[in-house]
């Protein structure tokens, strides 16, 4: 039995008593189907295969048979209706494309009565051969009546009776299109390019099967029943042609990246990988990792694998941590860990930046490094590439960290580093990165610990989070699934998977389909990204082509304020009308740049008697985040507030222009990145505001 995404819809918005007589009389359908009875066809159907099962005295099933006993559960609706839809539908396999698509063949007919005649000559496609409107999966019952189309407003009209990729393929001739322009978009659109293989146009079930994402084959009563429980989740079935080959693909021959920017389904298609691979482990112990980088997330990946699979025991092959928390937890085994938290680093910091000893500038002035630089030099170079002595840091390269640092700037910046690392040691506390190449080398010495690993948000990864990762499953088919977009790459870490052991090179695959946001919503956010090529984790520069919405919404609304108060008194009232409009709380972000900032809306939101969300103590509310920790979520109205050019771009996260102007370019553009990441978490709403000047990162600002 398969079920299409339009049934699933209907009956996600039925009353439980009328969920429970459907579930009822699909058991009974599945049981009769089995004993060989067939249901009774409709008379006056313009196509015989359609059929309607009772579902109670008010409600029909709407189903297809696809041959053999195969069957399609198209819709659920009140009697009349299924039966004038069961009557008017024809079900048929688009030659092109070959995926299965249904025509409102009655509404075709009527509309045909309807067409005045059109002189010779003058018909909208009389430049258009027939074999041409063929090879564009034009049904070539179709094909007379669209001869007698004159302009675009009857093809509109005809369009709403049609299947999608006709619709498409046709508004595009009539737009002036080419005929291989129009046959490669609607490729694009409706198979991401995949080629369909043979298509035999009289085999509906194939048609069915290259239809993934609306239509799904359930194996029996118990995934049926799974997939009904769930019936908003439609993540969890239908996946775009181009998100299922990813995921479902048997074998990759190493490691496998996958890009996409927001919303395009990697942590869809990351979570179907994961339950993909643990279906084929053997019952052995053997385990998938399933990581990323934070904790917050980490937890948000177990609850959409609890809902994506309802078996016990494939779960359990399936580990879901986060990176930080393995790492510890390996080493915790050998001894005792303490975590050098950001309270306890950051004085240290400060501390060798203002002591020690200096070194002249070229005008012969004393000069000393900020805390900022110093602690990422450190992570970026000393602990990226595993540096132990002055000697090798002084030969290092600083790849990608700014201008370049003399000989002597070296050795003072070692030795500030070291002032921080030796204090570190004598307290017994590590940071996180430390952790990590700790965790791999005791991994190394003994041996890996899972078959497969999936890694969700891997564009800000450590290499030495790679280097422990590459070290947890042995190198071989199907060993690293990575899921990552450089564009929502928000911390520093630039990384070159191939110098870290990890070659993706001929396995990487792009999604494009963003299927959160809005287009207009999308729109908006890709303007902030400024345009500047980003590098990924393949070290090839990537590129938005491609990425697009699929659906439409308002637009995004910027307002501005004299001052906080004000802004914030809008933000009450904005947050208190999505309330009434019955949007749940969880439902509703806040965003803002600073941690001080989120400080005071929770307090202002608190006070005018809004719930806020508050993970630690289990309450739920609206959630105001920083947009660092809005990374990887999403809701449906979303507030990004504080866009002042004073907090965007934080003035203490951008190097000066005049002290190091690579640097300056990289902050910003990782500042960007940031807003790009926080606009993109919306769903439906996205609601900005700023007090003062506006942030330069605003699109229609100067920058
Ligand atoms: N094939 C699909 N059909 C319906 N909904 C989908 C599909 N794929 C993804 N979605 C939905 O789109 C949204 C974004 O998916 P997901 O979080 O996997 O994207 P992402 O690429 O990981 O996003 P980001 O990088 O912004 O965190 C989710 O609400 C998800 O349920």
């Amino acid at each position: 039995m398969a079920i299409d995404v339009d049934f699933l819809r209907r009956y996600a918005g039925l009353q439980r008593p009328v969920q429970r007589a459907v579930d009822a009389a699909i058991g009974r359908f599945a049981e009769h189907t089995h004993a060989g009875l067939h249901l009774e066809k409709l008379t006056g159907a313009r196509d015989p295969q359609v059929r309607t099962i009772r579902i109670n005295d008010f409600w029909r099933g709407v189903v297809v048979a696809l041959g053999g006993a195969r069957y399609l559960l198209k819709e659920v609706l009140p009697h009349d209706d299924a039966n004038a839809f069961a009557v008017s539908r024809v079900f048929s396999v688009n030659q092109a494309l070959g995926v299965l698509e249904v025509r409102d063949q009655t509404g075709i007919e009527e509309f045909a009565q309807n067409l005045p005649a059109v002189p010779p000559g003058d018909a909208l496609f009389s430049g258009v051969s027939t074999a041409d409107l063929h090879r564009l999966g034009i049904s070539p019952q179709l094909v007379p009546l669209l001869r007698r189309l004159n302009d675009v407003v009857q093809l509109d009209s005809l369009c709403h009776l049609l299947p999608k990729a006709q619709s498409i393929a046709l508004t595009g001739l009539a737009s002036g299109m080419r005929t291989d322009e129009v046959l490669h978009e609607v490729s694009e659109l409706i198979l991401s390019g995949e080629d369909p293989g043979d298509v035999d146009i009289h085999d509906l079930e194939a048609a069915a099967r290259r239809t993934p994402d609306r239509i799904t084959f359930v194996s029996g009563p118990v995934e049926l029943a799974a997939i009904l429980a769930h019936p908003f989740d439609l993540w969890r079935v239908f996946l775009h042609p181009t998100q299922h080959d990813v995921a479902y693909r048997v074998t990759y021959s190493g490691p496998a990246l996958v890009t996409g920017s927001a919303g395009t389904g990697k942590t869809v298609t990351g979570l179907h990988r994961a339950v993909f691979l643990a279906g084929r482990l053997p019952d052995d112990g053997s385990k998938v990792l399933l990581t990323t980088f934070t904790r917050a997330l980490a937890d948000a990946l177990a609850a959409q694998l609890f809902r994506l699979t309802g078996d016990p025991a494939l779960r359990r092959r399936i580990e879901v941590i986060s990176i930080d928390r393995l790492a510890y937890e390996i080493v915790a085994r050998h001894r005792k860990v303490n975590v050098a938290t950001d309270e306890v680093l950051a004085p240290l910091w400060q501390e060798a930046a203002t002591s020690g000893s200096t070194a002249e500038d070229r005008a012969g002035r004393p000069s000393r490094f900020g805390s900022v630089f110093l602690r990422r030099e450190w992570e970026q170079v000393v602990l990226a590439q595993q540096l132990t002595s002055v000697e090798a840091y002084r030969e290092a390269s600083r790849g990608g960290r700014g201008t370049g640092l003399r000989a002597e700037y070296r050795d003072q910046v070692w030795h500030a580093i070291t002032s921080v690392t030796d204090q570190l040691t004598k307290r017994g506390l590590s940071t996180h990165t430390q952790l990590a190449d700790e965790a791999a080398d005791i991994i190394r010495r003994s041996s890996p610990r899972y078959r497969h690993v999936v890694v969700d948000e891997g564009q800000d990864l450590h290499p030495a989070q790679w280097r422990l990762l590459r070290a947890l499953v042995p190198a071989g088919p199907n060993d690293m699934f990575l899921l990552a977009d450089p564009y929502q790459r928000i911390y520093d870490n630039r990384v070159s998977l191939s110098t870290l052991g990890i070659h993706v090179r001929g396995r990487t695959r792009r999604l494009n389909v963003n299927y959160r946001t809005t287009h207009q919503i999308l729109e908006l956010s890709v303007r902030v990204l400024g345009g500047d090529p980003v590098v990924g984790l393949d070290e090839q520069e990537d590129t938005l082509r491609g990425y697009r919405a699929v659906t439409h919404g308002g637009t995004p609304q910027l307002t501005a304020y004299t001052d906080r108060d004000s802004e914030l008194d809008a933000l009450i009232e904005r947050v208190g009308t999505w309330l009434e409009q019955g949007v749940e709380p969880h439902a509703i972000g806040v965003a803002a740049r600073t941690g001080a900032l989120v400080k005071t809306i929770r307090r202002t939101l608190s006070e005018a008697h809004i719930d806020v969300a508050d993970d630690k103590n289990g309450i739920d509310g609206v959630r105001v985040d920083t947009m660092h920790r809005m990374k990887g979520l999403e809701v449906q109205c979303l507030a990004v507030v504080g866009l002042d050019a004073a907090v965007l771009p934080a003035p203490n996260a951008v190097t000066s222009a005049v002290e190091d102007p690579h640097a300056h370019r990289q902050d910003l553009q990782r500042e960007r990145c940031l807003l790009f990441v926080a606009l993109t978490r919306a769903r439906d709403v996205l609601y900005l505001s700023h007090s003062g000047t506006p942030s330069s990162l605003l699109p229609g600002t100067a920058s």
